[in-house]
């Protein structure tokens, strides 16, 4: 069966809005295996969602798209953009990291920038959420602020898809399980489960593959922002022509950050730490590694390269340490910016419109 334009007894009408809030996530371990025939490697990560947030609000506009206007701060940059390529048509607006002519003039264009048409991930997961409701004709914008930075190694994209699952499901009342966004979440990205889900979990497969881990404790955070971003599939290459010639066996396992887990001991995960992809990254961004050992010297308790990269993560002792070192690595000059986050926080979430829920104690940020 398929709809047109969500009737206004689902609560779809014209003016129906949804905010969702999706995190960042950083990984504790990252174990990476050989090249798969698919073009994707087998991972063993475990995933740790901290309180750097995207926030994306979904209506249903009451003009016509490409005549809507977006509310934005007077030092915000809209990037209105429309896809119209199906029965759907929606628009983006992009404030906060990553909109355009919003990011320093040394990054690489091509990645840093947030794109406003079908390429943008929430645009596609809205797609699939209509595609699995059977909904075939809709207007829809999407406002995004983005607090996570573009192409820096915290699945920004994906928490951003994670959002666009969950709004959409909530503003056209969909009623699609947690399961099936999931499925469809997985369909969007290897890292979009995650933001979905939320906390601190074990991924296998190509990440896309969740299990709960048993983690206690709450971890202090600094993250140390680049200019520009690096791509995921370069580092991946990166990875492959580095481990070129070597017998590589599967990832390896997580069971030290695992144990680290369980006893909520900063110390003991800062020193479990582990990113296979860090020296790709390293190699691509030869800077880095400067950045890296500055944290380290200021009394990080871990350091290492978020994801692909290039942020750098550093985990502290505990909150005050985390803000002694955010303002001592500031001070250094070594990052474009200095940004302090708790993990473990809450998946995407319904925060504003309909169905909201209160925002838990851990998803405002230390
Ligand atoms: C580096 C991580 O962020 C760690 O969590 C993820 O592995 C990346 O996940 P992602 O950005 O969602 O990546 P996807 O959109 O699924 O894939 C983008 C590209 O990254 C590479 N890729 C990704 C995941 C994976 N397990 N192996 C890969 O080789 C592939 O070249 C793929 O074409
Ligand atoms: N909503 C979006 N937000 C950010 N980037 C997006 C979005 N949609 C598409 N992109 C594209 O995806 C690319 C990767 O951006 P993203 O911020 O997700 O990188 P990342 O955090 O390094 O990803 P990951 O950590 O999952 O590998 C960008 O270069 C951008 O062109």
């Amino acid at each position: 069966m398929t709809r047109s334009h969500p009737a206004p007894r689902h609560g779809a009408h014209a003016g129906s809005t949804v905010t969702v809030r999706a995190p960042a996530k950083v990984n504790l371990h990252l174990g990476v295996g050989p090249l798969r025939p698919d073009g994707y490697h087998d991972v063993i990560t475990v995933l740790q969602a901290v309180s750097l947030f995207d926030d994306l609000t979904a209506t249903v506009p009451a003009t016509a798209p490409g005549t809507s206007t977006t509310a934005s701060t007077p030092t915000a940059v809209d990037q209105p953009g429309s896809d119209t390529s199906t029965g759907l048509e929606i628009t983006v607006a992009v404030t906060g990291e990553g909109a355009a002519g919003n990011r320093p003039a040394t990054s690489t264009p091509d990645v840093s920038i947030v794109p406003t048409g079908l390429d943008n991930i929430a645009v596609r997961a809205a797609h699939l959420v209509a595609e699995a409701a059977g909904i075939t004709s809709a207007r829809l914008h999407l406002a995004l602020t983005k607090g996570i930075p573009v192409a820096a190694g915290m699945a920004g994209g994906s928490a951003d898809a994670a959002a666009a699952l969950v709004a959409c499901d909530a503003l056209w009342q969909t009623g699609l399980d947690r399961a099936t966004l999931a499925e469809l979440a997985a369909r969007l990205g290897s890292d979009v489960p995650f933001p979905l889900a939320g906390g601190t979990a074990l991924g296998t497969g190509r990440g896309e593959q969740l299990t709960d881990v048993l983690a206690t404790g709450e971890y202090y955070w600094v993250f140390a922002l680049a200019d520009g971003g690096l791509s995921t599939p370069a580092v991946y290459a990166e990875f492959d022509r580095l481990s070129e010639g070597r017998l590589r066996s599967g990832p390896t396992p997580a069971d030290d950050v695992l144990a680290a887990l369980r006893t909520g001991d900063p110390r003991q995960l800062g020193a479990a730490l582990v990113n296979d992809l860090q020296p790709a990254a390293l190699r691509l961004r030869p800077a880095l590694r400067r950045v890296l050992s500055t944290g380290t010297e200021l009394g990080a308790v871990g350091a290492i390269v978020s994801g692909s990269g290039p942020t750098c993560a550093f985990l502290a002792a505990g909150a005050t340490e985390s803000i002694e070192l955010a303002a001592s690595l500031a001070g250094m000059g070594v990052a474009r910016a200095v940004r302090r986050a708790a993990g473990p926080a809450a998946g995407a979430r319904v925060v504003a419109g309909a169905g909201t829920a209160p925002v838990g104690p851990t998803g405002d940020g230390p």
